[in-house]
This record gives C-alpha cells, structure tokens and sequence, in this order.
C-alpha cells in the first residue's frame, strides 16, 4: 500500500474520537496501514500535536477493541499524528495547511497521496471541498480522495446540490461515501457466501423466497441528538441510507465472473428496480411511529417528546416500517419488509429471508414444522444461519428447528470503520455508496418525506420498551407473514440455539 497523509478535519469531534482513531491503531496494529503513514488533525480548538496525540491515546484506551500491550509500538502510531488548527471559512487556514502538509511529505520522502475524511457536520462538505480545491492541497502529484460521512444530503435536491459542488473538486472515483453499515463484517461476507455456494445462489430468487425481512431495532433513543433527529427522523437517520443499503447487498446477483466495479453497478439496477410509493397510497404501505413513555429492561424511560431538546408537539418518525417490492426478474412479487426505530425492546438487526413452503399442506399435519429461514445477524450477535426442520432428539418425534451455522463471530472482529478505512486506503470503493445508488434512494424515499410532511401518514405513538406500532405487524399479516424472531420467537430461536449445539457446523472456525 502506498505511503499516504491522512488529513482529518473534525479530529477533535466525538465520532472521530469513537470510530476513526480506534480503527487507524487496530489497522496499524494488524500491519494494514500504509509506511509510513501521516495524519493531520484540524479543529477549531487550540491543541498541539501533544495535546492531539495525547486524545488519540485516550480514544484507544476507551473505544478501542484492542488495548495497547507494547507502549514503543503505541508510541510509534502516535507520533504520526500532527495538528493544526483551521476553520473551515478560513483561507489562510489552508494555505498554512498545505505548507506543513509539503514539508511532511518532504521530510519523510513520500508520494503526495492525500486522504481527505471530512469527519464534521455534513453543512461543512462544500466549503471544505471548495477550499481543499482552491488551496491547491487537492492538487497533487500523487492520488486524492475525499471520504465522507453520512448524511449526504436532506432531500434530493440538497443529495444534488452537495454531489454537485463535491465534484466541482473531486471525481465520482474520488469520493468515498461511508455507510457503516456496508462496513459491517456479515455484510462484507453475504455476496461471497451467494457467490461461492451456487447452492444458495440457485435459491435466491422469486420461485423459492416468500418474503424478506430487515429489521435494525434499537433501545437507545435520541440522546444528545435532539438537533439533528428532530429534523431528520428514522426515515433520513437510517431508512434513506442504511436501511436501502442492506436491501440492495441482499438482492443483488453477481455473474461468476464479475469484478470489483459490479458490486455498485448491481446495486444501482436493484435500486431502479424498486416499485415506486403509490402517492396518495402511502399509509397502505409505510407506517410512521414515535415512541411514547414505556420501559427498557425494566427501567422507566420518557417519550420522545419529552426528551431534552425535543418539542412537546414534534410529530417527528422514531420509527419507520415499509413494504417494498423489487420489480425484476429474480424479486418479483416477493415482499420485502424493513423496519427500524428507536426505544424498541432490545437492539437487533438482522436480515431474514423466509423461504417457501412448499410442503405446507403435507407438513401441516406434523407439529411444529417451520419454514425454512436463512438469517443474517448483525446485532446483538453477528452471525450467519440457516435454520432448517429436525425430529426432536429427545425423543418426543415431533420436529424441531435447526441451524445450521454458517458464520460465527470470532474475537477480533474487525470493525466496520476498520474494513472501510482500510478499503480507503487501497482505493476499492465497493463498500462504498455511490453517488448513482444515493440518489436513487432519495429519489424512492421522496414521496415518503412529502407524505410525512403533509402528515398523509398517521403518526402512530408506541410505547417505549415495545416492538413498535402494531401496524407494523399489520403490513405482514395481510400477507399472511410475521416478523421473525419477534418475543415468542426470539425465546424459541435462543432456546433451540441452545438445545441444538451439537448440530452446528461451525464453517468458520
Ligand atoms: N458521532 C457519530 O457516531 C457519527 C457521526 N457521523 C457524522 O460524522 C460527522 C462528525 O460527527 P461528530 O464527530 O459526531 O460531530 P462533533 O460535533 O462531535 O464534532 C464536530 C467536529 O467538527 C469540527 N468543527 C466544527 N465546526 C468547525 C469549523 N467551523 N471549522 C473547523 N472544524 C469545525 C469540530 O472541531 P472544533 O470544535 O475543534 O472546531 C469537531 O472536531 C457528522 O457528519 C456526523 O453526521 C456519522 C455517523 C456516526
Ligand atoms: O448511522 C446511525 O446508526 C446508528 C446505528 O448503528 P448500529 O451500527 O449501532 O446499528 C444509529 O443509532 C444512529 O441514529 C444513526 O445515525
């Protein structure tokens, strides 16, 4: 991997702090970081390179999957780290910038490789960019790249606007769009798994798939966020981004012989594909919710609106639940269902595809036959699974589920801003969104904002503690569906994980 310089704005910001500089040292660690590398931190705030390094120590401590065994190994990483301070309105900031970042270079003989993350508020990117243009910092005799942060825009016109001054200093091959999501490591692993195993790539389609489900449940509320949530909701927070996101990872397929460009290049056609809303007709299909007072692991918890920073009369969604329908030759007629919200019973996400039955009426006579399920699992735990029938091994003759694991998480796992940073550095953009793919998004999310907007979608209020509105159960049972895994389920699934060790088939020890 080449020599490069690392310029951070936003080094002294929260997620910098949680995410960025845990991810760099792992990835040092582990040997995956460019020799030498470089970084630059910039902030307002009036730190030194100690003061810098000193933060970057205490965010490894904290946040870091791995802690620090060998301080000169430590000590090395540290001493890549530089700050200086700039505001993102101040030229001269830049210039002085671009001199340290020359002399950097000179000083330890290596390529004018620059890695621009934008780790700030999304209103920073077109400044930045601008300057990071007219500084001459982005005129390089090596490679550039810009690495951004979601939310990439608010709507589709502001999704616009920003890709179009964000080009204006950098090509589409520059940008890298991090959704964490794209960087999680069951979501790194679904396309080799379809790929590799023709077995399940001959199941991935319409005549065997009943339906889809893609959950992302969170306990936590707003928190600290109330300025940004309020305005944005789960529909823009997770839906527009992560949610659509996972959805075009499930249902793309691949040609054997496809290459590192086709991953996006599938997404976009899945994207495409997507059915539109039916304006007018969108409370049939989408429910809005916000979460009301309740209880999380039996303690009290308020309702949105009386959280800090919140109106009391804010009719903002916390929780969002849609049917989707792909309309292309594998997906056609399958419903997929996504939900997500926050101050839910418990924190899973997860992907399930439910397949058909078509046995039912022949195995209805015999208690307890379930339809076959290939779950991802992200959280609480990452795994991969595919459950299936067996008689119970007790003895009582009636059938029991099973799984069969495909994928465990092991320690160590590397963490999404690992896998991406990494992919940064090397220049593979295909856990990346593109820009084709993010307006595509808002362009199918739309007519969903405007609904929500005009309140053409009831706001249905949940307790705190729940699985959401119970019209997000209604959206599948007219279809004869439910969730997976929801109460009931989620004791049975554990219990039969438990009871059925000895089946599993660890692929991945
Ligand atoms: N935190 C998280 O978990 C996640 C964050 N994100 C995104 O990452 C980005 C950063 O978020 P986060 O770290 O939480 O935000 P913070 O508010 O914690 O940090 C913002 C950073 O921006 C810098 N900054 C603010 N104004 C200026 C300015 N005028 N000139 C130069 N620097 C400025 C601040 O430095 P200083 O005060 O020193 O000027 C600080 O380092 C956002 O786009 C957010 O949406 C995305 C996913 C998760
Ligand atoms: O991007 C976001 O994601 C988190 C959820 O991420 P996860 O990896 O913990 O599932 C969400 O809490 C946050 O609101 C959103 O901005």
């Amino acid at each position: 991997m080449e020599a490069t310089t690392i310029v951070l704005f936003g080094a002294t910001g929260d997620l910098a702090k949680r995410k960025i500089y845990p991810a760099l040292y792992n990835l040092f660690v582990d040997g995956k970081l460019p020799e030498p590398f470089s970084v630059f931190g910039l902030g307002r705030r009036e730190w030194s390179d100690a003061k810098l390094q000193e933060n970057v120590e205490q965010s490894i401590l904290t946040f870091s999957r791995r802690k620090p065994e060998d301080t000169d190994k430590l000590q090395a990483f540290l001493s890549a780290f530089r700050y200086s301070v700039l505001d993102v309105d101040r030229e001269e900031d830049y210039k002085k910038l671009l001199d340290m970042v020359e002399s950097r270079e000179e000083e330890l003989g290596i390529p004018q490789n620059r890695l621009f993350y934008l780790s700030v508020g999304p209103e920073y990117f077109k400044t930045i960019a601008y300057n990071i243009k007219s500084s001459g910092l982005g005129t390089t005799k090596g490679w550039k790249r810009l690495v951004i942060e979601k939310p990439f825009g608010h709507d589709l016109a502001s999704a616009r606007d920003l890709n179009e001054k964000l080009s204006a200093a950098f090509t589409e091959d520059e940008i890298f769009r991090i959704d964490h999501y794209l960087g999680k490591p069951v979501v790194q692993k679904m396309e080799m798994l379809q790929h590799a195993n023709p077995v399940l790539q001959a199941f991935w389609t319409n005549r065997y798939i009943a339906n889809v489900q893609i959950t992302a449940n969170e306990t936590v509320g707003v928190e600290e966020r109330a300025g940004y949530y309020d305005k944005s909701g789960a529909i823009r927070d997770m839906f527009q981004n992560h949610m659509l996101q996972l959805l075009m990872m499930l249902a793309i397929h691949l040609p054997s012989d496809s290459g590192p460009g086709d991953v996006r290049a599938r997404k976009k056609e899945v994207v495409e594909a997507l059915v539109p809303v039916q304006a007018g007709n969108i409370a049939s299909q989408v429910v809005r919710g916000q979460y009301a007072e309740g209880s999380i692991n039996g303690k009290p918890v308020a309702g949105y609106t009386s959280e800090p920073g919140i109106a009391a009369d804010s009719r903002n969604d916390t929780f969002v639940a849609a049917r989707l329908e792909i309309d292309n030759y594998f997906w056609r007629g399958v419903p997929i269902y996504i939900r997500t919200g926050k101050r839910l019973k418990e924190k899973s996400t997860r992907i399930v595809i439910e397949f058909k039955e078509p046995l039912k009426s022949a195995a209805s006579k015999e208690s307890g036959i379930a339809p076959n399920l290939l779950v991802f699992e992200m959280a609480p735990n990452e795994s991969i699974t595919l459950q299936l029938n067996t008689r119970d091994p007790g003895g009582s003759g009636e059938f029991k589920p099973m799984n069969v694991d495909l994928h465990t998480h092991r320690d160590n796992t590397a963490e999404a801003y690992e896998n991406l940073i990494h992919d940064a550095f090397r220049g593979d953009a295909t856990f990346f969104a593109h820009w084709d793919e993010v307006e595509r998004s808002w362009q199918w999310v739309e007519p969903i904002l405007n609904a929500f907007a005009n309140n053409e979608v009831p706001l249905r209020l949940y307790e705190a503690g729940s699985y959401g509105p119970k019209e997000s159960d209604e959206l599948l049972a007219g279809d004869g569906f439910h969730w997976w895994f929801d109460d009931i389920d989620a004791k049975a699934k554990q219990e039969n994980q438990e009871g059925e060790q000895q089946y599993a088939y660890h692929a991945n020890h």
